[in-house]
């Protein structure tokens, strides 16, 4: 794990090192309970970290100590150079939120939802026209019907394919409807810095597909973004970084592809007959494999980890092969699999349960 040097302490709202955001040493307590353990990572500006975990390990209260919603209790954050408690006011319309759950009011039109975010988020005092009479919190006073949908409120919604539910009320969305118009308010301001928090959640598979065509527009336009999420098919498409987290750590931390090399390869072939034990079979780099005997034939199985991740299949393939060749055997249904996300996520919570 990389521990970032933070720069920019002066708090001039100007990201050190292209980082925008730095996370050092992040340790964040929920009374005696430890959530997060000490973590460090840095995003530098226009990239995709995801982070990646089992259930609690910790990325949701990492993300709001991010958003600024509740103080470290030990390490430094900076996102765009601000302190996210300190600084919020002047660091809050530079960023985009998408919660875990989004809390809208059920009663407003999905239309009317964008605009009153949109009142709240440009202008707190500019009215906002709305179905008659709703009282907010605050000095807000909504009154009006909407008629027709402004321009600005239906780009918003054509950009996330919700542009037929205009008029319709938030608490008859689907829930992965839902979803699309957190995402909507969420890139109104076109943020600097996006936080997104499990964002495809019960979305069908088309919905995620557009999400990530979105995500993917404003990272190309320089948005920087932080996501948490379980698929881990969305982590490698998406992610230029991506971390594991579990229990309160971070245990892998890299590219897709320096994660996924640590994940090592998988070597696989069937010989005929049920004698065979391990010790028969030869050894590439130390490896032996695991054998299972199923329907009169020995599978064989080499997890192979060490050696260089572009050539260790090939290296590992020779001597085997050359074994098959020495023993008049033919390796059937021979397959070579590189290693995959899941692998790396499975090892990481396999090895610390
Ligand atoms: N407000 C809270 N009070 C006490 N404990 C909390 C609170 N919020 C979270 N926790 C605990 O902190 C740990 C980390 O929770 P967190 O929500 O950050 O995990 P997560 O990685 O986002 O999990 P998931 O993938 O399930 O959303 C969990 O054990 C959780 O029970």
């Amino acid at each position: 794990m990389r521990t970032p040097q933070l720069a920019d302490a002066t708090g001039t709202g100007t990201a050190g090192l292209g980082n925008v955001i730095e996370v050092g040493g992040l340790r964040q307590k929920y009374g005696d309970f430890e959530a997060v353990r000490g973590i460090s990572f840095t995003v530098p500006r226009g990239e995709l970290f995801a982070l990646l975990g089992t259930n609690g390990a910790g990325k949701t209260t990492t993300m709001e100590v991010l958003e600024g919603f509740a103080p470290a209790t030990d390490g430094t954050v900076r996102v765009l150079g601000l302190d996210p408690v300190r600084q919020h006011r002047e660091l809050r319309p530079r960023v985009g939120i998408m919660l875990q759950e989004g809390g809208f009011l059920g009663d407003l039109t999905v239309a009317e939802t964008v605009d009153l975010w949109r009142g709240l988020s440009e202008d707190a005092g500019r009215p906002v026209t709305l179905s008659g009479g709703t009282e907010l919190p605050g000095s807000l006073t909504l009154f009006g019907r909407v008629r027709g949908v402004g321009r600005a409120t239906m780009g918003a919604l054509e950009l996330v394919g919700l542009e037929s539910k205009a008029r319709t009320k938030v608490r008859q969305l689907s829930g992965g409807q839902k979803r699309r118009l957190d995402l909507a308010l969420a890139v109104l301001s076109r943020p600097e810095v996006l936080f997104l928090d499990e964002p495809t959640t019960g979305m069908d598979p088309e919905a995620r597909r557009t999400t990530w065509q979105v995500i993917e527009d404003l990272r190309a336009g320089g948005t920087t973004v932080l996501l948490t999420t379980h698929y881990l098919e969305e982590a490698e498409r998406l992610a230029s970084r991506l971390a594991i987290m579990h229990e309160g750590l971070i245990h892998t931390y890299g590219t897709v592809e320096e994660v996924v090399a640590g994940s090592g390869d998988t070597i696989a072939f069937r010989l005929p007959g049920t004698t065979w034990s391990f010790g028969d079979l030869p050894a590439p780099d130390g490896v032996t494999p695991t054998l299972t005997y199923a329907d009169g034939g020995t599978e064989v199985v080499y997890a192979i980890a060490g050696g260089q991740p572009e050539t260790r299949a090939h290296a590992a393939l020779r001597p085997l092969l050359a074994w098959a060749d020495e023993h008049g055997e033919v390796l059937e249904r021979l397959a070579v699999r590189r290693g995959t996300l899941e692998d790396a996520f499975m090892r990481v919570v396999g090895e610390r349960r």
